[in-house]
């Protein structure tokens, strides 16, 4: 006993120790990063990318690391590569590491709901962000485990290292035994060594997998996270509603005569001045003119214009030429059956889908598209395209990013998008949710929220981007039904603020009282449209007048 204390004790093991310790931490950070980069390839949409990693992960995998050492130990000096066996065992280490990390990245990547990405494009990041940002911290939750259980694997396997002569701890082990053959205490010692480096790791993990355990974690109250005041006085509902006002686009003007009378105005005044002045003022008369022509036209014209829109899925006609334009400050809602086309037309809408044919322009301009001679084809950059658009997306499942409190969900497009000041960010957040009726929820987690809180905290972090226009997508239909009034009626004060708004709902009473046009599809194509009281009370197709007949069948003998 008291030898094996001896050796245990024994500075010279103890080095051997932090050499293999320098090997594995040293050996882990280089592997990590690609391994990252071999998931991200095994998981392309191109076959050939995901093909091409494939033989390597293959013989990594199924290749002694033993056998993987002397190999590298053998072949880097014919290279050219005259390295320390310490560093050839760090080379062979990292690329066996990289073909088991990257398949255990591989998994966890793969089980991120893809609803998260979806919601990072709708808010306008860029893929880069949405793998850093989102998708990247919710894998890592899932795969801390076992990425710890490789770096224990790793820390064993360094004694491998000892047939390369790698100074480390079983090499010098080995090396007392040839001289006094005490096996059993010098071995023992070494084996406690490895146990306590070992344990350290395990009690790191537990500590990684409490920190990174959101279901455990317990909402901080709001003092303690900020240094900015929260804005929770009665001055609050003053400062969401005068930022809510600031959100609020120009109510369309009706298309009459004196719009266009306006217009006709300018043409002339722009001729009249370049008549009787110089060129420059004649030059700074057609700026002006057409400065002022952009606007009336922003009033004039359709904020959407979606003109024979059409859209296959696996040869599946699911948009038949859809056509229709909304005006700036509209509430458009669509009705249709399952299947009819409503949510792949609104995804259409903010290049969340892309389009087969026709055209789709909001506020004049296309989304993720550009004009060609072969007519409109996508850009290669379709986040900036959304970023610039400024659509809002509210989904039927709300789409929060789960590993985020409330308040980080709210800021993570104003501040990484659209470039904010983090703390006016923050306080606009706070404005916001002190509007939706969600003060004092900032630190909450989305699964510590009811189904209607959540979809509230959505619409929010929508409005955080300052949208010139919102979608919603069945905003209700995941929601308890004594919920459902929460978020119709922050759609409601949305609509009466003059947002431009397109709703694909089933509530026939919010259609009634906050659209202004009601469109019925069916089958990928739009078969009616018109005032709410128009198609409620008198529908002229009779598709139109079925499916009204089911929804008020269904309506009457709900409880
Ligand atoms: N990514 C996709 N791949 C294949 N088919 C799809 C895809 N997205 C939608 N579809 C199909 O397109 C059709 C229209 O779907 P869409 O979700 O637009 O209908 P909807 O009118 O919104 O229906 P619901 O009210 O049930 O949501 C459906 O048959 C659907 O299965």
């Amino acid at each position: 006993m008291s030898n094996l204390l001896h050796y245990f004790t024994l500075p010279f093991l103890w080095q051997g120790l932090a050499t293999a310790v320098e090997i594995t931490v040293i050996s882990f950070a280089l592997a990590i990063p690609p391994s990252i980069a071999v998931a991200l390839m095994r998981l392309s949409k191109w076959r050939s990318v995901r093909v091409l990693l494939w033989p390597y992960v293959w013989v990594m995998r199924g290749t002694p690391l033993l056998l993987q050492l002397l190999f590298w130990f053998d072949i880097l000096p014919t290279l050219g590569f005259r390295v320390s066996p310490f560093t050839t065992a760090v080379i062979a280490l990292v690329l066996n590491e990289i073909a088991f990390s990257g398949e255990i990245i591989k998994g966890g990547i793969s089980a991120v709901k893809s609803a998260q990405r979806e919601a990072g494009l709708a808010l306008g990041m860029s893929r880069w962000t949405i793998l850093h940002r989102v998708i990247l911290p919710q894998a890592f939750r899932s795969i801390a485990p076992a990425l710890s259980n490789e770096l224990i694997i790793m820390l064993k396997n360094t004694s491998l290292a000892s047939v390369i002569a790698v100074d480390e701890l079983t090499l010098r082990s080995q090396q007392i035994v040839a001289v006094n053959f005490e096996y059993l205490a010098v071995f023992g010692a070494a084996g406690a060594l490895y146990l306590i480096a070992s344990s350290a790791v395990t009690v790191l993990q537990s500590w990684a997998e409490r920190r990174l355990n959101i279901e455990r974690k317990q909402v901080k109250p709001i003092s303690q996270t900020s240094h900015v005041p929260v804005v929770l006085d009665a001055r609050s509902s003053a400062t969401s509603a005068r930022f809510l006002t600031r959100l609020r686009p120009r109510r369309a003007l009706p298309r009459t005569s004196a719009t266009e009378e306006v217009a006709d105005v300018l043409d002339e005044v722009e001729l009249e001045m370049k008549r009787t002045h110089s060129s420059q003022h004649a030059e700074l008369a057609q700026q002006l003119a057409a400065t002022l022509r952009a606007d009336v036209g922003a009033l004039v014209e359709p904020f959407v214009k979606i003109a024979d829109v059409r859209k296959t899925f696996r040869g599946r006609q699911v948009l038949n030429g859809v056509s229709m334009d909304i005006n700036a400050g509209e509430v458009v809602v669509i009705l249709g059956p399952s299947g009819s086309g409503k949510t792949t037309l609104l995804r259409t809408i903010n290049h969340l889908e892309q389009i087969d044919a026709g055209e789709i322009l909001v506020n004049g301009k296309l989304v993720g598209y550009r004009r060609t001679s072969r007519g409109v084809v996508p850009v290669r950059s379709a986040a900036a395209a959304r970023r610039d658009a400024r659509i809002g997306f509210v989904f039927q499942h709300f789409n929060l990013f789960d590993h985020m409190t409330v308040l980080q969900n709210i800021m993570e497009a104003p501040v990484r998008v659209y470039g904010r000041d983090a703390r006016d960010a923050r306080r606009e957040a706070r404005a916001l949710l002190d509007w939706a009726g969600l003060s004092g929820f900032e630190n909450h987690y989305p699964h510590q929220l009811s189904g209607g809180q959540q979809q509230r905290v959505a619409i929010v972090r929508a409005l955080a981007c300052h949208p010139r226009l919102m979608l919603f997508d069945e905003p209700t239909s995941a929601l308890d039904p004594e919920l459902v009034g929460q978020v119709l009626s922050l759609i409601r004060e949305l609509a009466e603020l003059g947002m431009t708004m397109i709703v694909v709902t089933h509530e026939m009473g919010f259609a009634r009282a906050c659209a202004d046009r009601v469109i019925y599809m069916e089958g990928g194509v739009v078969v009616e449209e018109g005032a709410p009281d128009e198609i409620f009370s008198n529908p002229r197709d009779q598709r139109t007048r079925r499916f009204l007949q089911i929804i008020h069948a269904g309506e009457s003998i709900a409880p």
